[in-house]
């Protein structure tokens, strides 16, 4: 079992701050980082995975400091999100490169219980440039795998899969983490990461915006201020009521037509939105939110 700490890590490059000020514990089981590009998550994976050192704070596995730490890449696998593999090598060849190169006692069998584990094993004899997307995200976790680390950290490992890949990865890490690894993976939807982790760290902008199980993340997300534009037959009339109902805090006319309200709580607009302009006898012609980007999701996490 075991557990990375991260306190009061900050990293700059130049005059660019990719992690500012960020303290969190991953322990055993599956965590997803999430955050949209650019939230310094790649920074944070390679500084956990000892390939980057903290400009200021510390990074450790059980007190044990990563940075210039040899030993403690037994102990850590690591799935990076760039392709850097050697086409003209089978899966085969080159899990076990890194099965050497780790120092594994029989690599050869290391190898194929790896690429067991991904179900790698009927095609590991044909070259890589030959795999899918899949194929080849499987041939790297079947290497970060192969010298039994610990500590897997894998960095945006959904991105390009399609839906039956997705769900395979997801049942392996599952299973990885439900064997008491310490499972780390970074993502930037929401959905794909609650379908997975136990626990979910989130990073906007470098810093660490909130912490959690998927059900608190979700209620942080959905209890913020909506924005949505209204169209309707009455702008006026709608307005006003609009503005006497306890979901809406706000309301403005819009110069180019439409009505635009900020809602507390969206279960009760969508409810009281129809009511009222039917009591009204106002048709409504258009409802559509304004900010559903995740973008604004995160910068409201940073704000509150
Ligand atoms: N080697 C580097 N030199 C300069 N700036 C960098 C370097 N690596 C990352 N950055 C900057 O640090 C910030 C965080 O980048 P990082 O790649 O860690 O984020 P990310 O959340 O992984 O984003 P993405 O999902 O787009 O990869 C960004 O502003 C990025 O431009």
């Amino acid at each position: 079992m075991s557990t990375l700490e991260l306190d009061h890590v900050s990293r700059w490059y130049g005059n660019v701050v990719a992690v500012n000020d960020v303290s969190m514990t991953i322990g055993p089981g599956v965590t997803g980082l999430l955050g949209p590009n650019g939230a310094g998550k790649s920074t944070l994976i390679a500084l956990m995975a000892g390939f980057l050192a903290p400009s200021v704070g510390s990074v450790t596995l059980d007190g044990r400091p990563l940075w210039r730490n040899e030993q403690i890449y037994r102990d850590i696998g690591l799935v990076p999100e760039p392709e850097a593999l050697f086409d003209y090598l089978t899966g085969r060849q080159f899990v076990l490169a890194n099965a050497r190169l780790h120092g594994v006692p029989d690599p050869g069998a290391a190898a194929e219980r790896a690429l067991a584990v991904v179900e790698m094993s009927d095609a590991a004899s044909r070259t890589i440039a030959t795999y899918s997307k899949g194929m080849r995200q499987r041939v790297k976790m079947a290497s970060a795998l192969v010298h039994d680390p610990s500590v897997l950290l894998l960095d945006e490992p959904f991105n390009g899969m399609d839906p039956r890949q997705r769900l395979h990865l997801m049942e392996l890490l599952r299973r990885m983490g439900g064997d008491g690894r310490t499972v780390l993976f970074s993502s930037h939807i929401l959905e794909e990461v609650e379908q997975v982790a136990r626990q979910i760290e989130v990073v906007v902008a470098g810093r660490h915006a909130a912490s959690g199980d998927f059900g608190a993340i979700r209620r942080l997300m959905t209890d913020r201020p909506n924005r949505y534009v209204v169209r309707s037959a009455d702008d006026r009339a709608l307005a006003r009521a609009l503005l006497g109902d306890v979901s809406v805090r706000a309301v403005s006319l819009r110069p180019q037509g439409g009505v635009e309200v900020e809602a507390t709580d969206f279960g009760r607009f969508s409810v009281a939105l129809p009511r009222l302009a039917r009591d009204l006898g106002v048709r409504l012609f258009e409802v559509s939110p304004t900010d559903e980007s995740l973008e604004s999701v995160f910068s409201y996490l940073v704000a509150s």
